[in-house]
C-alpha cells in the first residue's frame, strides 16, 4: 500500500507540468554507450559492431544504435520523480517497459529539448504502474526525433484507489500494448552474447548513476542479493542482436522498439535472444541461459528489407 501520508490525488497528479530537459552528445558518448550494451565485447574486429564504435573516416561516421535515444528519457527518472499527490518508495522502483519510437536517421551528435509528460497511471495492487512520455526535438530545427514512454513499476505503492474501480489513466492508443505472445514456432534467428562481470558499471557512464547497479548494500535495500543490471542495457543488448541478425547490421532500419522487463539480469549472465520475423515486425525474447529464465521480451518494427530471411 501507499504509505498514509500520501494522499492520492488524481486532479493534482495529472495536471502536474513535468519541467523539459536537456541533452547533448557527440560520438564519444554513442562510443561509450555502444561498449556499455556489449559492441565489440565478444570480437573487437566484428565488422557488424565495430561502426558503432569506431570509423575509419573518422568518429562523424560512426553509427548510432537506436536504443542510445533511451537515454534522453533518463532526465530526473532514475532516483524517482516527486509527484504532486502521489507519493511512493523510491527505492523499490523497478524499470518495468519501455517504448521508443525513432523517426529519422540519428546523427552521431545532437543537441535535444525533451519534453516530459505524465502518460500512465495505473493502480495494480500489490503496485503501481507510472508512465512518463519524452519527446525529443532537435535544438535549432525543431524537428522531432523520437520518443520515449518509460514505465516504473512501482514496488508496493498500489492500493491507492477503490479496490473495485481501481485507478486507470493512459494518454496513448491500447494498441500500444506491449506485452507479446511468443510463437512457438523455431525463431528465424537466436544471437548468444555474455555480458561481462563489469557490465553495469560500463554502462552507467552513459549517464545512468542509479546505485542499485552499483551499490551492493542499495541493491540490498532493494531487496537484491547484489547490484542488477541496467534494464535499458539488456534492451540495448537485446536490439543490437537483432539488428546484427535480421536488420543485416543496419541501425537505420528500425522505427519502433518495445520490450517488458520481466525478471532480473545479475552482470556476468549469458543473454540469449530469440527472434521471430512476421512482416515487418520482429518478436523477440531474451533470456538467461544460466537460470533459463525470460528476463525481456517485446518488438521490433523496421522500415524494411531488400530480401526476407
Ligand atoms: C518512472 C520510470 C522510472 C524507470 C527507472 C527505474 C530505475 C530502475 C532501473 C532498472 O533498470 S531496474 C532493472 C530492470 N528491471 C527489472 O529487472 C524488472 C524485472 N521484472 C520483474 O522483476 C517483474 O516482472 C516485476 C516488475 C517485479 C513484476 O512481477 P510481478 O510478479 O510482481 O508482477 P505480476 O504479478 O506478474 O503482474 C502484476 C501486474 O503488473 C503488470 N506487470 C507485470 N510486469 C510488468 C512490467 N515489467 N511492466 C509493466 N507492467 C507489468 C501485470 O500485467 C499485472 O497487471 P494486470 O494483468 O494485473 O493488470
Amino acid at each position: 500500500m501507499a504509505s498514509s501520508d500520501s494522499e492520492f490525488n488524481p486532479d493534482l497528479l495529472l495536471a502536474h507540468k513535468l519541467p523539459e530537459t536537456r541533452s547533448t552528445y557527440n560520438e564519444r558518448d554513442v562510443a561509450i554507450y555502444a561498449l556499455g550494451v556489449g559492441a565489440c565485447g565478444q570480437d573487437a574486429v566484428d565488422s557488424d559492431e565495430l561502426k558503432f564504435v569506431y570509423h575509419e573516416n573518422g568518429q562523424e561516421h560512426i553509427q548510432v544504435l537506436p536504443t542510445f535515444v533511451s537515454l534522453f528519457s533518463l532526465g530526473s527518472l532514475t532516483h524517482g520523480l516527486d509527484l504532486p499527490g502521489f507519493k511512493y518508495d523510491p527505492s523499490l522502483l523497478l524499470h518495468g517497459q519501455q517504448y521508443i519510437e525513432v523517426y529519422r536517421p540519428l546523427p552521431s551528435k545532437a543537441s535535444l529539448i525533451n519534453k516530459v509528460s505524465l502518460a500512465g497511471l495505473q493502480d495494480k495492487g500489490k503496485a503501481a504502474i507510472l508512465e512518463i512520455e519524452t519527446r525529443s526535438y532537435e535544438q535549432g530545427s525543431d524537428e522531432l526525433l523520437c520518443m520515449n514512454r518509460t514505465t516504473g513499476f512501482l514496488r508496493g505503492a498500489g492500493g491507492f484507489s477503490n479496490s473495485y474501480q481501481p485507478f486507470s489513466y493512459k494518454n496513448y492508443p491500447s494498441t500500444q500494448s506491449l506485452a507479446v505472445k511468443i510463437p512457438q514456432t523455431q525463431p528465424s534467428a537466436v544471437c548468444e552474447e555474455r555480458t561481462q562481470p563489469s557490465q553495469a558499471l560500463l554502462y552507467r557512464l552513459s549517464g545512468d548513476y542509479n546505485p542499485l547497479h552499483s551499490d551492493p548494500n542499495v541493491a540490498k535495500l532493494a531487496r537484491f542479493p547484489r547490484p542488477i543490471l541496467h534494464g535499458l542495457c539488456t534492451l540495448g543488448f537485446a536490439i543490437k542482436a537483432i539488428i546484427k541478425c535480421i536488420c543485416k547490421g543496419d541501425p537505420s532500419t528500425v522505427k519502433t522498439i518495445s520490450g517488458r522487463f520481466l525478471a532480473t539480469v545479475f552482470p556476468g549472465e549469458t543473454l540469449i535472444t530469440e527472434m521471430w520475423l512476421q512482416g515487418l515486425r520482429v518478436i523477440y525474447q531474451t533470456k538467461v541461459k544460466e537460470r533459463n529464465k525470460a528476463v525481456l521480451s517485446g518488438y521490433v518494427d523496421i522500415r524494411g528489407l531488400s530480401s526476407s530471411l
